[in-house]
């Protein structure tokens, strides 16, 4: 693995990826009731997950969509499967909830925004650049920020801070 482009990391456990999915979710409860969620997939499928149950709910769709080929490096945004036509009949999107794990360029969100234009865009976590993208976020990081989030991390020694302290 290459070294990091973004020097500084924000890591978030289980825990805290529920609590702040679950925060989301109490936000979006003012703009509501939705007729379906559209998750980005693959990050959205796990807020996707814990939002739908807090709102109720049960159409749920995916769009998608990859750019992050080479760990932090965005390459050209490829749409594997766009969405369904149970979600397309349901007009311009204006009671779709679309969902995803976080915004980061903007570039994944505006994608799925020239899909439906009219739905309501939500993501955990937002940085500046991708922000103004999206209707309601939980946590907005630096643009110099990493999330990493719990499913691609492992447990694994952490050599202490002073250089010569011994683990
Ligand atoms: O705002 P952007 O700069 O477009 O980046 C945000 C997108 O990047 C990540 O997805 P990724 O393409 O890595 O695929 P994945 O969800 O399958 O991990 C993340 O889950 C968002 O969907
Ligand atoms: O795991 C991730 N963390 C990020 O900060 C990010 N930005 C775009 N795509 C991302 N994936
Ligand atoms: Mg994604």
């Amino acid at each position: 693995m290459s070294e990091p482009l973004s020097p500084k990391a924000f890591p978030v456990s289980w825990d805290q990826f529920h609590r702040d999915a679950r925060a989301l979710a109490w936000r979006l409860s003012a703009n509501g009731p939705f007729d379906a969620m559209v998750c980005i997939t693959r990050g959205g499928l796990v807020p996707a997950a814990i939002v739908s149950r807090e709102l109720g709910i049960r159409l749920i769709e995916t769009v998608c969509i990859a750019s992050y080929h080479d760990y932090q490096t965005q390459g050209g945004l490829q749409v594997i499967k766009t969405i369904a036509d149970s979600v397309r009949a349901l007009g311009d999107g204006r009671k779709v909830l679309v969902v995803d794990d976080l915004v980061d360029t903007g570039k994944t969100v505006q994608v799925v925004r020239d899909m439906l234009p009219a739905a309501h865009y939500a993501t955990v976590y937002a940085k500046p650049l991708g922000r103004p993208l999206v209707d309601t976020f939980v946590t907005e990081v630096s643009q110099d920020t990493w999330i990493y989030f719990p499913w691609d991390l492992g447990y694994s020694f952490q050599p202490p801070i002073a250089k010569d302290a011994k683990g």
